[in-house]
């Protein structure tokens, strides 16, 4: 029973968190929903920092641990609540299980990034971006983020519209980087009437999968770099410890803009710009959608080309016989060169190896192995690429 002090304690906790009691069905096993006596414990919702938000009626909730990377960041996880007899991975049950396993962090400001090789700069057209300070050699990383906020991908369709913003402008005012997180870029063409946090993240999360489900993260630092059809960086997301390291593409050199792609890579132009303006809501003037018309066509040409080669490999290689596979080798080769021209890749070693076996199984041994042997020396050198992708 709640004597006189427990109910100002209870009153409290509303007003700190915003929520009261939820209904009955609500009140499941792991995560209390109501304060009681019996919460008297020093961590009642570890490893979360406060009580989880939840939305009436759903079962959506957001979890936040305030400490995580640092006194200056935290995470906020918007997911489904674990529920208390399946044991399914998804983001809350990663994210918890990290917080456990890990030792006190040791912040963003490590002693390499005191110095970063960037700083955020006004960029004509564009709001905000990043700009090299320094040299970037390829293949270095330069930049570690973590995710501040983790939200199902699926809550739109699952909540009112009402209690999504809710949800979500509980998971930023509860982190420790909330200004970060509510001073990002704002894409909305009506933002008085689109709260921040919505417009926000809708402008900067990218796509990611946790635990085999898909979530949308926001990466402040990462969130600031623009667009660029043929980008100078790629970014690599880590989904058992939330983080997301961006690597040269290629040599970047001091007052270069760094930029990564959003969109799928290898399209042309019109379904890039088509992709950019429906998923991402802007129209892009990266360096390659401002060239003049006749070398957008070679550069569009290309790409055609190089996804018409590669459906023209997979189906010899899939024929068989010697004569079909170095017909395969050829055309690889040739796809190759227009992938070298258009700066489809940050290096061609993955490529190099393909087109080595392609020419080891037709029979051409030894030009099979100076490929594979080439391939391996252009991937040497690379820090962080391989999977994951925006
Ligand atoms: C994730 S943010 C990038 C950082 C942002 N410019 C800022 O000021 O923080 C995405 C927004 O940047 C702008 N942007 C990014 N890439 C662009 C590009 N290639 N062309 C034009 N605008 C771009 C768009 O306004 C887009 O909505």
């Amino acid at each position: 029973t709640h004597g006189g002090p427990q109910l100002g304690r209870d009153i409290l906790q509303q007003r700190l968190f915003g929520t009261g009691c939820l209904p009955g069905p609500f009140q499941l096993g792991s995560y209390p929903t109501c304060v009681t006596a019996d919460n008297d414990d020093d961590a009642p919702w570890a490893p979360w920092t406060y009580r989880p938000y939840c939305a009436d009626n759903t079962n959506y909730c957001v979890f936040t641990n305030a400490d995580f990377q640092g006194p200056d960041r935290g995470v906020s996880v918007i997911d489904a609540r674990p529920s208390s007899t399946g044991n399914a991975t998804s983001a809350v049950t990663v994210v918890a299980d990290l917080l456990s396993s890990m030792p006190p962090a040791p912040g963003l400001e490590s002693a390499d990034e005191q110095s970063p090789p960037y700083e955020v700069r006004h960029i004509p057209g564009k709001g905000k971006g990043l700009i090299a300070t320094r040299k970037i050699p390829r293949g270095q990383v330069f930049m570690v983020d973590y995710a501040a906020i983790v939200a199902d991908t699926h809550l739109p369709g699952r909540v009112k519209r009402a209690q999504g913003h809710q949800l979500l402008r509980e998971a930023i005012e509860r982190l420790p980087g909330a200004e970060e997180v509510l001073g990002l870029a704002r894409s909305s063409l009506d933002p008085e009437n689109v709260p921040v946090s919505e417009d926000v993240m809708r402008t900067n999360a990218f796509s990611v999968e946790i635990g085999g489900r898909d979530y949308m993260a926001l990466f402040p630092r990462i969130a600031r770099m623009n667009h660029a059809c043929k980008p100078s960086a790629i970014t690599r997301f880590n989904a058992t410890t939330l983080s997301n390291t961006a690597t040269a593409f290629h040599d970047i050199l001091p007052n270069d803009e760094i930029t990564i792609s959003y969109s799928i890579f290898g399209l042309p132009s019109s379904a890039r710009h088509e992709t950019l303006l429906s998923k991402w809501g802007f129209t892009c003037t990266c360096a390659l959608c401002s060239l003049p018309a006749s070398e957008l066509a070679e550069s569009d040409e290309r790409r055609v080309r190089i996804s018409r080669l590669g459906k023209e490999v997979i189906e010899l290689v899939e024929k068989g016989g010697t004569e079909n596979l170095r017909e395969a080798a050829g055309l690889y080769a040739e796809a190759v060169d227009a992938v070298r021209e258009e700066g489809l890749v940050p290096h061609l070693g993955g490529h190099y190896e393909v087109l080595g076996r392609l020419w080891g199984a037709s029979g051409e041994v030894e030009r099979g192995r100076e490929w594979v042997r080439r391939g391996r020396e252009e991937t040497e050198g690379f820090e962080g690429v391989g999977g994951g992708s925006h």
